[in-house]
């Protein structure tokens, strides 16, 4: 045979064998982004999903970073995707950016539609890289926006230190999907936050209701004994309620009811759970807090209460309410109890100082004293 057929025949295999491997390359990717497509549509909780997105993404593409925008159409994504966790918030603070539906409007309308890659990601898109501390070394970036139908709820922006990774012209499907499967995975977990938020929320107050207070109230106290720190529980209770509902209507004792969760919110922290624990009786957990400065809160909170003239539905009133308090550190003095045993020996103490409050004669405040007790 000729040697040119021969040649012929030696370069058809070496493109035979480049495009097998093309085809192995992209079965692999197919692969990896299908199994991470899939993982994230199967997150359950925020924090999975914040590390999928935020944390794996990274990993598992080669990625230099990855930055995820979300626009705060019902001013609670933050809330809802944190879930109060604070140092997750500080570590992905330049990561993810929440946009405001008021502040950011232009921002959100410059949002394409469609993956952007290459310099012009770069160039549209550079405040969401404006915080990170590897800003200098990306040299290229895919922008792929989170639809849900016609509506933008954010975007993800893909970071690579290679300027040939995300170029103009290459196939974006696979980008394409995974941007699909997140803005799925994302709507369904605020969805989620918010039905689990509508669940341990009191209907007339808006305070969290017992059940949510019985759950936080354990993990509260097993991590301020983690902490070795003191926990607070209070409860308050409204004097002579139904001398207030038979007077002026059960209407006004309902805004009486909501008028004292703004009150108490107030006068605490943000981190201190402030749940309706029944009828007219109100319990707050103030973690990391004194004795001495849970009374001095309880004062000022009494204090409060009672000299405000209230005007609801145009009759004026006055009200007063009774707080027993009682604190984790004075029990843990005694022996050591299961979780369960302090919780409710806890409880019980702050409900047995507020009945103490009421039979002194109301709108006071009192502190378990009794530290012997948890032993009998
Ligand atoms: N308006 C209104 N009243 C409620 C609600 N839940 C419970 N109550 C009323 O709260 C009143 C509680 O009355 P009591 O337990 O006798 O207590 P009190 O009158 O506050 O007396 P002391 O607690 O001893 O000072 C009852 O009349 C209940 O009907 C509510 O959601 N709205």
């Amino acid at each position: 045979m000729d040697e040119s057929i021969y040649e012929k025949n030696r370069e058809l295999q070496r493109k035979l064998d480049h495009l097998l491997k093309q085809a192995r390359a992209n079965e692999k990717k197919q692969e990896l982004y299908e199994t991470f497509g899939f993982e994230i549509i199967g997150a359950s909780t925020p924090k999975q999903l914040r590390d999928l997105l935020l944390s794996q993404t990274v990993e598992r593409f080669q990625l230099l970073d990855v930055v995820l925008c979300l626009v705060d159409y019902h001013k609670d994504t933050e809330r809802l995707f944190f879930e109060r966790d604070e140092e997750a918030q500080l570590s992905y603070e330049n990561k993810l950016l929440i946009l405001d539906t008021l502040k950011d409007a232009e921002i959100i309308h410059s949002l394409a539609g469609h993956p952007v890659l290459g310099v012009e990601a770069l160039k549209n898109y550079r405040w969401m890289i404006a915080n990170l501390k590897n800003r200098n070394q990306v040299k290229s970036a895919a922008f792929l926006p989170l639809l849900r139908g016609e509506q933008i709820i954010g975007a993800l922006l893909l970071l690579s230190q290679d300027p040939h990774r995300y170029q103009v012209g290459i196939g974006t499907l696979f980008l394409q999907k995974i941007s699909a499967m997140a803005a799925v995975a994302i709507e369904n977990c605020l969805n989620q936050q918010r039905l689990k938020e509508i669940s341990y929320q009191d209907v007339l107050t808006q305070a969290y209701n017992r059940r949510y207070f019985d759950l936080r109230f354990k993990d509260e106290i097993a991590r301020c004994m983690r902490w070795d720190d003191d926990l607070i529980c209070m409860f308050l209770d409204v004097d002579h309620f139904k001398k207030i509902n038979d007077t002026h209507g059960h209407q006004t004792g309902d805004l009486v009811l909501r008028y004292m969760v703004g009150v108490i919110k107030e006068q605490v922290r943000s981190c201190d759970i402030v749940a309706r624990y029944g009828g007219e009786e109100f319990v707050v957990a103030l973690p990391s807090t004194t004795l001495q400065a849970a009374h001095e809160i309880a004062e000022r909170l009494r204090q409060a209460v009672c000299s405000t003239a209230l005007n609801f539905h145009d009759k004026q009133f006055t009200v007063s309410i009774s707080i027993g308090i009682a604190s984790l550190r004075s029990l843990l003095t005694a022996q050591q109890h299961d979780a369960d045993f302090i919780c409710n020996t806890l409880l019980d103490r702050a409900d047995q100082a507020l009945y103490a409050a009421k039979s002194g004669g109301r709108n006071q405040v009192a502190v378990y004293a009794d530290a012997d007790l948890v032993a009998h």
